[in-house]
């Protein structure tokens, strides 16, 4: 979907954390009425999307990582492995800490996790005030002794105090993208629009300027594969000429075959799981002058 505003940031959160520092009371606090839980999502899924906060010029979409709050729980590789190629993969990580108790080893497991990653690690210092101010430094100073983090802010979620101000600088470290959500979060499955999204971005930047932007892509279909840890996603890129139809698919189906890879690779870090993606390419001329076939591909009048 073409953005209006040309600028628009959006990029993707995890909160990490241990066990009640604030984590849920952070997102209610923070998405409000606009919340967009995907409370639909199977259970089977990893990654959670928890809570989308949209403005004007940026969405902020908040994930959790299961997986990095439980110390005691002994987790396989694949896990383990799973929940930092996630971390590496986020526009940036809340650390929350709860200041009301001194640095623990459910905290020291979390910062060895993050150790050695890219991504901007922010220590959310929550529940500051149950604290007096004069104390919060030396909280403060204990895990940043112990951890070089991008940014540090104490806030309280309960009462939002300071929590403005976290979005604010969260904001700065994300890169122009598209709204992944609608505004008020009105699908049933938000999941197949962020999919449709992904793919579109890899059919666009794969084929750069060959493709102006008439292109839709269609979700035909998402479902698990019983007994294993797989999802199936079919999808249908619609172009308007067969000559559009020839650059997607690219030489001996090259392109398309990069595009895959690619969406796939995003599809899986959403959804947590492997993923068997197919993809088809049709040809539908002038469908967007069909005001029909705009809302099947998932169109709706106020974005276009
Ligand atoms: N005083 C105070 N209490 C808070 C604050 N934030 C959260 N709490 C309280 O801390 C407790 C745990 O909060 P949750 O939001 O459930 O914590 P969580 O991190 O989501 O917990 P898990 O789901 O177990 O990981 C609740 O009783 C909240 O009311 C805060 O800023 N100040």
């Amino acid at each position: 979907m073409q953005q209006k505003n040309e600028s628009f940031k959006s990029g993707f959160i995890s909160i990490i954390g241990r066990p009640n520092v604030g984590k849920s009371t952070f997102l209610n606090q923070v998405v409000g009425q606009k919340i967009a839980i995907m409370s639909d999502k199977p259970q089977t899924t990893r990654n959670k999307v928890q809570g989308v906060v949209t403005t004007d010029d940026s969405q902020l979409v908040f994930i959790d990582t299961p997986g990095i709050h439980k110390p005691k729980h002994k987790l396989g590789d694949f896990m383990m492995k799973t929940a930092k190629n996630t971390l590496k993969e986020v526009d940036a990580i809340m650390f929350m800490v709860n200041a009301d108790e001194p640095i623990g080893r459910g905290d020291r497991f979390i910062m060895e996790m993050i150790e050695n990653t890219e991504t901007p690690v922010f220590l959310v210092i929550n529940k500051i005030d149950l604290v007096h101010p004069d104390e919060l430094f030396k909280i403060i100073t204990s895990y940043t002794s112990e951890y070089d983090f991008a940014e540090t802010v104490p806030i309280s979620a309960k009462n939002g105090n300071n929590v403005d101000r976290l979005l604010k600088t969260l904001k700065t470290y994300l890169l122009k993208g598209p709204k992944y959500y609608p505004d008020d979060q009105v699908t049933d499955h938000p999941e197949r629009f962020i999919i449709s999204e992904l793919i579109r971005e890899k059919v666009l930047n794969v084929t750069r300027e060959e493709i102006p932007h008439s292109i839709a892509v269609v979700i035909e279909k998402i479902g698990r594969e019983e007994g294993r840890d797989m999802v199936n996603v079919n999808a249908t890129i619609v172009v308007e000429r067969d000559s559009q139809k020839g650059i997607v698919i690219g030489k001996r189906g090259a392109l398309l075959k990069d595009i895959g890879t690619k969406a796939r690779h995003d599809i899986e870090m959403l959804l947590g799981s492997k993923v068997f993606l197919e993809l088809w390419v049709k040809v539908q001329k002038d469908w967007r002058n069909k005001p029909g076939q705009l809302k099947e591909f998932g169109f709706r009048e106020d974005e276009y």
